[in-house]
């Protein structure tokens, strides 16, 4: 383990010199006077993706990091969820996107939308999708890797934040019929009925991790099985992402000391075999070491970004908004219905 990497309680001093996160406390009248001029854009923009088993706290170290807010009862990620976050490190603003991806296999999905209500899909290989009526027939119940669970015609405001006409709903997301202008659209919950529907459903992760510059991968320090889990992951990570992405292991939920099932030898262990791999252990509970793990990420990435080069095209090269899911070539013809 790099030395450098010290544990830190956040505020606690030392940590990532000349780095400051951007959070939002109190303003002296000196900043908001600055505050009406218009914020200097950024340096570098970046993605970096949480991946690991479900329930391990990747939404929550995600959250905790950009919010400063901690969730004991959070629904599950279904599909893909994202933050945005700006920090400043070595006299650098740098425009994080934090992508949180869960697993096809574990997701769940729960919602309060009354097209729901009574409805709690759990523990099964869903995907969520939406089309809207006038764009071309993708949903995945219409492949026979897929079975439907169900599918509904709903109203959707034409605000909400679809992804894309394949792909997820974020948890965020909510399904209004609220009396305002509409569009028509299917929601469609599907199983993943095999390893080529999940294989499909990763052929749709993949481009979060093709575009990612850094990657936490998670694991809970009082979870045999999600640690068991991470050769899967390394997996993904091998098969989809870029060389030089930065890997961080992070063991979490360190304040469950007393039902740990995983010592930290053994995710040292783990992170000392992957070449390049840092690890650390934290807890986005009590906010420990949530910091120091993006900001070390960020630190590194920017370690091997090349110096010299102009700062607009580094962001160019650097940026890597909203990935667009990959469409499988192999997609069906469209059909008038899917159940
Ligand atoms: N004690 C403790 N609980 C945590 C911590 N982080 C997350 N949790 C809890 O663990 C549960 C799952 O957390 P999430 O952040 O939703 O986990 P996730 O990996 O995003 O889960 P999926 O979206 O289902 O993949 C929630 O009940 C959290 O409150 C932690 O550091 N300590």
């Amino acid at each position: 383990m790099d030395p450098r990497y010290e544990i830190q309680r956040r505020g606690g001093g030392g940590g990532f010199s000349g780095g400051s996160v951007g959070g939002s406390p109190a303003l002296t009248g000196a900043q908001s006077r600055r505050r009406k001029m218009p914020p200097r854009p950024a340096d570098y923009k970046l993605q970096v993706i949480i991946i690991g088993s479900r329930g391990v706290g990747k939404t929550s170290l995600m959250e905790r990091f950009t919010d400063d807010t901690f969730c004991e009862a959070c629904k599950s990620t279904v599909g893909v969820d994202f933050k945005l976050k700006t920090v400043e490190l070595r006299g650098k603003k740098i425009r994080l996107q934090i992508w949180c991806v869960a697993d096809g296999r574990s997701v769940s999905m729960q919602t309060e939308h009354p097209v729901f209500t009574g409805r709690t899909f759990t523990h099964i290989n869903a995907l969520l999708c939406v089309r809207l009526t006038n764009l071309p027939s993708l949903l995945p119940c219409e492949d026979s890797r897929f079975e439907c669970v169900t599918c509904l015609s709903v109203c959707v405001a034409p605000s909400s934040s679809f992804c894309s006409i394949f792909g997820f709903i974020t948890n965020t997301i909510t399904l209004p019929c609220d009396g305002s202008p509409h569009l028509l659209a299917q929601v469609c919950v599907a199983k993943v009925k095999d390893t080529a529907g999940q294989e499909r459903f990763n052929s749709i992760t993949s481009a979060y991790y093709r575009g990612a510059k850094g990657i936490v991968l998670v694991y809970d320090i009082t979870k045999q099985e999600t640690f068991e889990d991470l050769p899967k992951w390394m997996k993904m990570i091998d098969k989809y992402a870029s060389e030089d992405a930065e890997l961080l292991l992070v063991g979490n939920k360190l304040d469950c000391e007393t039902d740990r099932v995983i010592t930290r030898q053994q995710g040292e262990r783990f992170a000392s075999r992957i070449s390049g791999m840092r690890f650390c252990e934290a807890s986005a509970k009590d906010n420990f070491n949530v910091d120091e793990i993006f900001m070390k990420l960020v630190n590194d990435i920017l370690n091997k970004l090349p110096l010299e080069m102009p700062s607009r095209e580094l962001s160019n090269s650097v940026l890597s908004l909203q990935p667009e899911p990959e469409l499988p070539p192999e997609l069906p013809p469209p059909r008038a219905r899917c159940c």
